[in-house]
């Protein structure tokens, strides 16, 4: 698949552009701070409802503007279709599937596959478990849309879970009467432990698909003497036949075992929402051991693994690549060159043209002042 058009309205630094891009290479140069991620994280946010740098949506709503629009022609299997977002902060984002709106936004989830490498990436290796959690499922919900619902159904369980047991915690703490009463709490841990076991069992089997696939692309990335492994790393001890009936039933179990001490600290402990997903060079943790080139390397890998797992399902994300060359020597900007090439459609932005590998140079396109021009 890969993006035809792209029109944003108030989005970040725009607040009107419309760029018409093609299949294969395109290389978008401009000096720091011109708006070049800004296009990219438009196009992330369409493919994952979510922008691969802020938390909340008012810094995506360029300053002064109520709302912003991303609107983009996707073309897959030779079909175009338009999906059209509006985000208002601190609202519900209103989508549009070619003409019809859509009851919710998630129902666009699918119609553009994309996978994004972005400086930012390296808190994948560096940072909290949050950000491990947030990649896998991302990619599960980009090979099963139908994820988004699991994942939305488990994060309102656990939400209301913890605000049931923290107003405990507080009615116990202040001496109080009202807001102690922990009697539904049996009916919430049924809820987290069947769309926990959902999350978890698609989580463990996409970690053992992609597992292969992320040693193969560190290998390929570091030309490396060590190998990178990854693992899931559960809150519960997994059954030997992890299926979903097995994994509720352990949920269950280990939210029992678990009781006390969630109720004493007033927070849910048990579930997919505490696991982490352990990324490994040789013997050792890459977190907390791996340099600054290892973990940049092994942060590329975990991308570059998810465009080959997608790619090997069948589906031709659009891969995008954001300021990656200017970090890299000559040696690894060819062989990265060699790995990506043959994408579909392959956005690379970069500060000095010149950084990106001649077999990469397809079209290009030069931003400056909120225009996007197309010179080449
Ligand atoms: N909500 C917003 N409203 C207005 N301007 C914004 C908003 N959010 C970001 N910007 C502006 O967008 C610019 C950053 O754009 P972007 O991150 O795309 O730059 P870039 O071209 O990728 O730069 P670099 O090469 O440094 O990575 C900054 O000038 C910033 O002030």
């Amino acid at each position: 698949m890969y993006v035809q058009r792209l029109e944003l309205v108030d989005f970040r630094s725009y607040e009107r552009v419309a760029v018409d891009l093609s299949a294969g290479a395109s290389v978008l140069v401009g000096p720091n701070g011109v708006g070049k991620t800004n296009l990219l994280e438009a196009l992330g946010y369409v493919a994952t409802l979510d922008s691969h740098r802020v938390a909340t949506d008012a810094p995506l709503v360029r300053a002064g503007a109520a709302a912003a629009v991303i609107r983009c022609l996707v073309v897959h299997d030779g079909r175009e279709l338009q999906v059209e977002l509006e985000i208002v902060p601190g609202k519900a984002n209103r989508a549009r599937l070619g003409r019809s709106p859509v009851r919710r936004a998630r129902d666009v989830l699918g119609a553009l596959r994309m996978v994004l490498f972005a400086p930012e990436d390296l808190e994948l290796v560096r940072g909290d478990p949050a950000e491990r959690r947030r990649y896998l499922d991302d990619l599960l919900v980009a090979r099963q849309p139908r994820y988004a619902g699991v994942r939305a159904d488990y994060d309102r369980v656990v939400k209301q879970r913890n605000a049931l047991l923290r107003t405990s915690y507080l009615a116990r703490k202040t001496g109080g009467t009202r807001g102690g009463d922990l009697s539904t709490l049996d009916v919430w841990d049924a809820h987290l432990a069947q769309h926990g076991a959902e999350l978890l069992a698609g989580r463990l089997e996409l970690v053992t698909a992609l597992a292969p696939f992320v040693a193969k692309a560190y290998d390929a990335v570091a030309a490396g003497r060590t190998a990178a492994g990854i693992a899931y790393r559960a809150s519960i001890e997994v059954p030997p036949s992890p299926d979903r009936a097995a994994l509720q039933e352990a949920l269950l179990a280990a939210l029992a075992a678990g009781r006390s001490s969630e109720v004493e600290r007033g927070v849910t402990l048990t579930g997919p929402h505490r696991d982490d997903l352990v990324l490994t060079l040789g013997e050792l943790p890459a977190k907390g051991y791996a340099s600054h080139g290892e973990s940049w390397s092994y942060a590329l890998a975990l991308r570059l693994a998810a465009y080959d797992l997608l790619r090997a399902d069948g589906i031709e994300p659009v891969l995008a690549l954001d300021d990656v060359f200017a970090e890299l020597d000559a040696g690894r900007r060819e062989r990265l060159a060699e790995l990506v090439g043959g994408a579909t459609q392959l956005l690379v932005t970069c500060a000095v043209a010149e950084d990106v590998p001649a077999s990469l140079q397809g079209a290009r396109f030069e931003i400056a002042e909120g225009v996007v021009r197309r010179v080449e």
